[in-house]
């Protein structure tokens, strides 16, 4: 029976990674797939992983579907026995729609990939159908880290280094590399505790090497 899978993570828990073991996973056992993605950080029609890892896809724009393109190409001919979905986090509900039915109707397995929440903690529309209709949903095992050492499940953004929670939901970025300096558009993954409090890595550090206040009066 094929499945429609949801493997989801913070940003830098290694989702595009596994995408990019499961489709050669499958590759290498002779079975013959597609791989989608939309917005990735680098470029158009691609798939990278912060490993170095990089594979063609086909770019999912908003007005893609699913159903449509696997029925033309089948009928055409061509074989598909399973998708692998990128960055599924930006599809449009009705997308994930299409891919449950390719699944339940087409005998055709879906692996989809993506982060759960934006960088205000609320689910991307994407996401929250993927959890609704998802056969088997998994955390991603490699956890990704707040500075304060605990499991990360939240992505901020930082707009020159501060935290923000108001602006466009969708802005491509990397997570910020401590030792550099900060970028225009940045992410970084937080404990749900420190996202609320706005407290960064950068922040927490500026706040700890504060000088204490003289004891006056
Ligand atoms: N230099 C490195 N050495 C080992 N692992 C690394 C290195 N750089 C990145 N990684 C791993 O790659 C993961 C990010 O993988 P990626 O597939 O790009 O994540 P995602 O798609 O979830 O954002 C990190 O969580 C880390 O485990
Ligand atoms: C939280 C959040 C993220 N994004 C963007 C930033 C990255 O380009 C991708 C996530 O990619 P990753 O492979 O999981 O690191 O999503 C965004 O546009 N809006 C957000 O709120």
């Amino acid at each position: 029976m094929a499945e429609l899978h949801f493997f989801t993570g913070t940003m830098d828990s290694g989702k595009s990674t596994l995408a990019l073991q499961t489709n050669h996973n499958h590759a290498a056992r002779g079975r013959i797939g597609r791989i989608f993605t939309t917005h990735d950080r680098a470029g158009q029609a691609v798939v990278s992983s912060r490993l170095g890892l990089t594979h063609d896809a086909l770019e999912v724009d908003s007005d893609f579907d699913f159903w449509k393109y696997v029925v033309d190409t089948l009928t055409r001919g061509s074989r598909i026995d399973y998708l692998v979905c990128d960055e599924a986090q930006f599809y449009a509900a009705e997308q994930i729609d299409q891919l449950a039915k390719v699944v339940d109707e087409l005998q055709i397995d879906v692996f989809a990939f993506g982060i759960l929440t934006d960088f205000r903690s609320y689910l991307f529309p994407g996401s929250a159908r993927l959890v609704e209709l998802a056969d088997r949903m998994n955390v991603l095992q490699v956890e990704a880290l707040c500075w304060c050492g605990k499991r990360a499940t939240h992505n901020a953004r930082t707009e020159n280094g501060a935290m923000v929670v108001e602006g466009e939901v969708i802005v491509v970025g990397d997570v910020e590399q401590a030792d550099e300096p900060p970028a225009d558009v940045a992410y970084e993954v937080l404990c749900r505790q420190h996202h609320r409090r706005r407290l960064t890595a950068a922040r927490a550090k500026a706040v700890s090497l504060a000088p204490e206040p003289l004891p006056f009066g």
